[in-house]
């Protein structure tokens, strides 16, 4: 079992949650896998390969290729660098074009920090697309929050981690 962390990122918030998804796993024991949207094309997916998807909250969901042009075109003026990922396809195109899986998986977004009501939450959105795909929802959809401008909340890397741990306690095969 490998558990691949597929992340879209367009100020690099999104992605640094992802790789330290991917230490949290790794410290719990589990392997794991932190790839950028166009890299798991090309790797895809296997039978026993555990899914957990990331991404920005744009427009209160997913992004789209107008919103993700205009973080770019935004980015000298917010003073953000843009993630070497940011080119290319976002988490709904990936997720639209793959196939019905039946395995597990889980969600995870970054947004601004406030009432889900009002910043929306693209974690949601993503684990709705996993659910209509037959993946099993093995977490709820978690948000990790950034400031005001864009930038992670002191202590997310370390909650990010540590909800890494616990999915890996959930997903880990039983010793027998
Ligand atoms: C075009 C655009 C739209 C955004 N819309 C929202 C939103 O509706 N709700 C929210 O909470 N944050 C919103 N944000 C803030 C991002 O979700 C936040 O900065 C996120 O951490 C960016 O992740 P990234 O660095 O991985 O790209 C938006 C950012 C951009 C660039």
């Amino acid at each position: 079992m490998t558990v691949v962390v597929v992340y879209e990122s367009m100020y690099g918030n999104t992605h640094r949650i992802a790789e330290a998804i991917g230490h949290g796993l790794a410290g719990a024991g589990v392997p794991a896998e932190v790839l950028s949207v166009e890299a798991a094309r090309e790797r895809g997916l296997g039978p026993e390969d555990v899914l957990v998807v990331g991404a920005p909250t744009h427009v209160h969901g997913l992004s789209r290729a107008t919103t993700r042009q205009a973080a770019v075109q935004d980015a000298p003026g917010r003073a953000v660098e843009v993630d070497p990922s940011a080119q290319g396809e976002g988490v709904r195109e990936w997720l639209g074009a793959l196939d019905t899986h039946g395995g597990r998986a889980a969600a995870f977004d970054t947004r601004a920090k406030g009432p889900a009501v009002l910043t929306g939450r693209a974690s949601q959105k993503i684990a709705k697309a996993l659910h209509q795909h037959g993946f099993e929802l093995v977490a709820e959809p978690e948000s990790f929050l950034v400031s005001s401008d864009n930038r992670l909340l002191p202590e997310e890397l370390t909650r990010a981690r540590q909800w890494a741990a616990d999915l890996a306690t959930t997903i880990r095969p039983t010793q027998l």
